[in-house]
C-alpha cells in the first residue's frame, strides 16, 4: 500500500516527504552520535572500576592499631567502596540509555503534531516515538508516547485538544498530526490526517499477517482505547469490549504508560495481570519488552489459588470446561460463585469466635502432645475482643510457651537420658556452641546435651505450632458447608437441603482424595485467611484482570480482598462468557456492588479490530441481545459453511481449506470444541499424511504454523484463518454454547470457515444467508 500511495504523490508532497527526511537524518545523526558517547563512557568508567577495583587495598589505609585508625580504616574502605558504587552505577545507566538509544535509531518516531499553546503565539512541533530522547542542549528531539502532551496524538481531531497533566487539564490548537512508516532510515511512507489516527496506517497494520506473540500498537492506538490506557483516576475501571476490539493491546500499553507515569514509585513486580490461561501469557509477553519496559507479574487465576494448596488437586481448564453437569450442580456451582456465599463466610468467620473451630492433636512420637480439646480451651479462653486472627497467635504463643516448659520437664524421662548416650562424637560437635565449649561438671554438661537432644525432637511439634498444623482446615470448611442452609436461603437457587446435605458429602469424598474443584477452593482459601487473620498483599499497586466474565463474583471479591490497595482494572466481553455463561450477565452489577464508595468508570469499546468486516458482520449476527459491536471497514472474503455428509467427507473439506490458506500464506487454527476432538482430528489428518500441531495443555508453547486447539485454549487468541471444526447440530446444540461459537469464530482475522457434518447448529439458523457463502471453499484473500 506504501507503493500505492507514493505512485500518486503530488510534487508538494515530494517536496515535504524530503524535508521530513532531512529532519529524520538529522535526528537519526545525533541517535548515533549519543551512542558513541555512550560507548566511551561505558568503556571509561568500567576501566576505572577495575582500576579501583585492582588498587582497592593499596588505597586503602589498612591500619588496626588503635580505636582512631581503626575508624580511618573503615571510613578509607568505604569511601573506596562508594566510588565503585557510582562507576558501577554510571556505566549501567550508560548501557540502559544505550538500549533506548538503539531502539530509537530503529524506528525514531512515527508521528509529529503541530499545535499551539493558548494564548502563545508561537508554534510547537514535537515528533513521538517509543522513548523520549534530547539533545546535548536538552532540547526535545522525540517526545515518548506516553508523555502527557504526546496524548493530543490520540486524543482528537485536528483543531482545539484537551489533554490531561499531572498538573491539570490543558488545552492546545492543534494544526497537523501527520504519520511516518519509517524504516532503516528511511520514511517509507507519511500521512497527515484529519481525524484521529488516520484510517490508512490502521489498514495497514491489521492487514499484516498474524504471528505467534502479539504485537504493541503505540503508533494507532485509538482514542477510546487511549482514555483507557491513560486513566489514573478510577479505582475500578471496567472495559467491556467486543471480540478484537482491543482491550488485552489496550491493557499492555496502560501497563507501559502507569511504570512511565509513576516512574519511581512504580514497579513491574507491583503490578500483577491475572490472564485466561499459560498460552495467553507467552502470546503477550514480548509486548512490553518490546516497549522497553519490564513485563509485569503474569498469572492465570488457578495458578494463583493452586500455588497456596500444592497438596491438592484442582479441577484443571479440561475439567472445568468439559464436566458435563446436572441442573442441579449448575445451581450449585451457581451458590458458590455468588458473593451471598462471600458474606456468608465472613458471617461464618465471626461465628467461629464463639464456637465450632476445628483443631488436629499435635502429636510427638505418635502420641497426642496437645490434644485438639486443650487447644480448643486455649483458643477460646481470651475475651470477646479477640477476632479470629488474634485468637491464632494468642494460641500459638501460648502453646510455644507450653512447649518452653515441658522441654524442662522432658530432659528428665528416659528417651533423653538414653539418646545424650548414644550421641556420636559428631552428633557431639553439632551440639556444642563452641568447638572447646567447657561446663562446671558433668551434670551441666549432661543438662544441657539433654536439652539439646529434646528441642531437636520437639521440633516438629514447634513447627507444627508455627505452621499452623494444628487447624483442621478440611472438617472446617465441611462445618462452614453444612451451615450454608442456615447463612443464605437454598430457595434462591433453586436447592433443597437434601441436595445441600448430598453436596456436602461429595465434597467430602473428593477430599479424601486431595481433590477440590474451582469454586471450593476459592472459598477454603478465603475461609483460612478468616482463620489467620490474613489481610492480603498491601504492596500491589495495580491488579488487571482479563477476560473477567470467566470469573465469578466470587473470585472477584477474593482477589479484592488479597489486593487491598491496588487499583484494578477488569477487562471483559459478556458476549464471550464460556465457563460462566449465563451467570455473567449481571456481573457488572455484582462487581459494582464489590466496589461501592470507589470510582469506578465504565468504558465500552464496540470497534472490533481483529477482524474483516464480513467476519465481523457474521459473529455479531451470532448473537442474541449481545453487547454492541461495530465493525471496522476491512475488506475479505465473506466466511464460509461447508456442510458434510460424513466424516471422511468433513476431513477432505479441512484438508482443501488447509491446502488454500497455506497457499495464500496464512496460519489457520482449527478450534474443536473439545480436547478429545483436536486429539482425533490430529490422529485423523495423520491418517491423511497431513502433520499438524495439536495444542493440548496451556503450558505448551505456540508455535509459528497451523494448529489444532479446543476451544477453551483459544481465548483471547488470533489466527489468520479459523476453521471451526464440526459446528453440527449434534456438536453445538445447547442454547448455552451460543457465546462459545461466538468466540471460536471471532478469533478469525482474515478467514473464517464453519465445518460441520450433516445439519449445521441450530446456533447458526438465524444467521442472514447474507452474511456468507455457502459449500463452497472461500477465494479470495485479502487484499
Ligand atoms: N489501535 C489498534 N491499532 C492496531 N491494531 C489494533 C488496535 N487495536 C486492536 N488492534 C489489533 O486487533 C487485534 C485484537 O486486539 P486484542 O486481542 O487486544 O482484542 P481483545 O479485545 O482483547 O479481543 P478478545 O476479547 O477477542 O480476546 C490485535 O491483533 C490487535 O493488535
Amino acid at each position: 500500500m506504501a507503493d500505492k500511495v507514493n505512485e500518486t504523490l503530488s510534487s508538494e508532497q515530494i517536496k515535504l516527504q524530503a524535508q521530513e527526511q532531512k529532519h529524520l537524518d538529522g535526528v537519526v545523526e545525533k541517535l548515533k552520535h549519543r551512542e558513541n558517547q555512550l560507548d566511551k563512557k561505558i568503556k571509561r568508567t568500567q576501566a576505572e572500576e577495575q582500576g579501583i577495583n585492582k588498587t582497592f587495598f593499596d588505597d586503602v589505609k589498612l591500619n588496626y592499631g588503635s580505636d582512631t585508625t581503626n575508624m580511618e580504616t573503615a571510613l578509607s574502605i568505604h569511601q573506596q567502596q562508594q566510588l565503585l558504587l557510582e562507576r558501577n552505577n554510571s556505566w549501567r545507566s550508560a548501557e540502559e540509555e544505550k538500549v533506548t538509544v538503539q531502539r530509537l535509531e530503529q524506528n525514531p518516531y512515527f508521528a509529529r503534531v503541530d499545535f499551539h499553546e493558548h494564548g502563545e503565539p508561537r508554534k510547537e512541533k514535537i515528533y513521538i516515538g517509543l522513548s523520549s530522547f534530547t539533545d546535548d542542549k536538552g532540547k526535545f528531539l522525540i517526545y515518548d508516547w506516553r508523555a502527557p502532551i504526546s496524548s493530543i496524538y490520540y486524543e482528537g481531531k485536528l483543531g482545539e485538544v484537551t489533554y490531561n497533566t499531572p498538573d491539570g487539564e490543558q488545552t492546545v490548537d492543534l494544526s497537523l498530526k501527520r504519520q511516518f512508516l519509517i524504516k532503516d532510515d528511511q520514511i517509507q511512507s507519511m500521512f497527515d490526517t484529519t481525524e484521529t489516527i488516520g484510517d490508512q496506517m490502521l489498514l495497514e497494520v491489521l492487514g499484516e499477517k498474524s504471528t505467534p506473540q502479539m504485537k504493541s500498537i503505540v503508533t494507532t492506538i485509538q482514542k477510546e482505547q487511549n482514555q483507557i490506557i491513560r486513566d489514573t483516576d478510577a479505582d475500578l475501571l471496567f472495559v467491556q469490549g467486543a471480540a478484537g476490539s482491543g482491550k488485552t493491546s489496550a491493557v499492555l500499553q496502560r501497563v507501559a504508560f502507569l511504570l512511565y507515569r509513576y516512574r519511581g514509585n512504580l514497579s513491574a513486580s507491583q503490578v500483577i495481570m491475572f490472564s485466561p490461561n499459560q498460552l495467553f501469557n507467552d502470546y503477550v509477553e514480548n509486548v512490553l519488552p518490546e516497549l522497553g519496559e519490564q513485563n509485569m507479574v503474569q498469572m492465570t487465576y488457578g495458578q494463583f489459588v493452586g500455588r497456596r494448596v500444592p497438596h491438592l488437586d484442582i479441577q484443571s481448564l479440561n475439567e472445568q470446561f468439559e464436566a458435563e453437569k446436572t441442573e442441579t450442580q449448575k445451581q450449585i456451582i451457581n451458590l458458590k460463585s455468588s458473593l451471598a456465599f462471600f458474606k456468608a463466610l465472613q458471617a461464618y468467620a465471626v461465628h467461629l469466635e464463639k464456637a465450632d473451630m476445628r483443631f488436629k492433636d499435635i502429636k510427638f512420637k505418635g502420641k497426642v502432645y496437645y490434644s485438639k480439646q486443650k487447644i480448643k480451651e486455649i483458643y477460646y479462653s481470651f475475651n470477646e475482643n479477640y477476632h479470629l486472627g488474634n485468637r491464632l497467635d494468642g494460641t500459638k504463643e501460648k502453646l510455644i510457651r507450653s512447649l518452653n516448659h515441658r522441654i524442662d520437664k522432658e530432659t528428665k524421662s528416659d528417651w533423653v537420658q538414653e539418646a545424650v548416650q548414644n550421641l556420636s562424637q559428631d552428633d557431639l560437635q553439632k551440639m556444642y556452641t563452641t568447638v572447646d565449649q567447657e561446663f562446671n561438671s558433668g551434670d551441666d554438661e549432661f543438662k544441657f546435651l539433654a536439652r539439646q537432644v529434646v528441642v531437636q525432637q520437639l521440633e516438629s511439634v514447634h513447627r507444627a505450632i508455627n505452621k499452623n498444623q494444628f487447624l483442621n482446615s478440611r472438617a472446617q470448611y465441611l462445618n462452614f458447608l453444612r451451615m450454608i442452609p442456615k447463612l443464605l436461603d437454598l430457595s434462591n437457587y433453586g436447592l433443597d437441603e437434601a441436595q445441600w446435605t448430598a453436596e456436602v458429602e461429595r465434597v467430602k469424598t473428593h477430599l479424601k482424595a486431595h481433590e477440590m474443584s474451582m469454586p471450593d477452593i476459592s472459598a477454603y482459601l478465603f475461609l483460612y485467611d478468616q482463620i489467620t487473620g490474613k489481610h492480603g498483599n498491601r504492596d500491589i499497586h495495580f491488579i488487571f484482570i482479563d477476560e473477567i466474565q470467566d470469573y465469578t463474583p466470587f473470585q472477584l471479591a477474593y482477589l479484592k480482598y488479597n489486593f487491598p490497595k491496588a487499583r484494578f482494572t477488569m477487562l471483559g466481553d459478556l458476549n464471550q462468557a464460556i465457563f460462566t455463561k449465563d451467570a455473567s450477565e449481571d456481573l457488572l452489577d455484582q462487581i459494582q456492588t464489590l466496589f461501592s464508595g470507589e470510582k469506578i468508570k465504565v468504558v465500552q469499546l464496540t470497534r472490533s479490530y481483529r477482524s474483516t468486516q464480513p467476519i465481523t458482520d457474521f459473529t455479531k449476527a451470532i448473537l442474541k441481545n449481545g453487547q454492541e459491536i461495530a465493525a471496522f471497514d476491512r475488506q475479505g472474503p465473506l466466511p464460509n459453511i461447508v456442510l458434510a455428509k460424513d466424516e471422511p467427507q468433513l476431513l477432505t473439506d479441512i484438508l482443501a481449506q488447509l491446502a488454500q490458506n497455506d497457499a495464500q500464506e496464512m496460519s489457520t487454527a482449527i478450534i474443536t470444541k473439545t480436547l478429545a476432538q483436536s486429539e482425533q482430528l490430529q490422529q485423523d489428518l495423520k491418517d491423511r499424511g497431513h502433520d499438524i500441531t495439536l495444542i493440548r495443555s496451556e503450558n505448551q508453547r505456540l508455535a509459528a504454523g497451523d494448529i489444532v486447539i479446543p476451544s477453551y485454549l483459544a481465548k483471547g487468541l488470533e489466527f489468520d484463518a479459523i476453521i471451526a471444526y464440526d459446528l453440527s447440530a449434534e456438536n453445538y446444540h445447547a442454547e448455552d454454547e451460543r457465546q462459545l461459537v461466538y468466540t471460536i469464530a471471532s478469533r478469525a482475522m482474515h478467514t473464517l470457515t464453519i465445518t460441520a457434518q450433516n445439519q449445521l447448529t441450530p446456533l447458526l439458523a438465524d444467521v442472514p444467508q447474507t452474511l456468507y457463502t455457502q459449500g463452497v471453499t472461500s477465494v479470495v484473500a485479502n487484499d
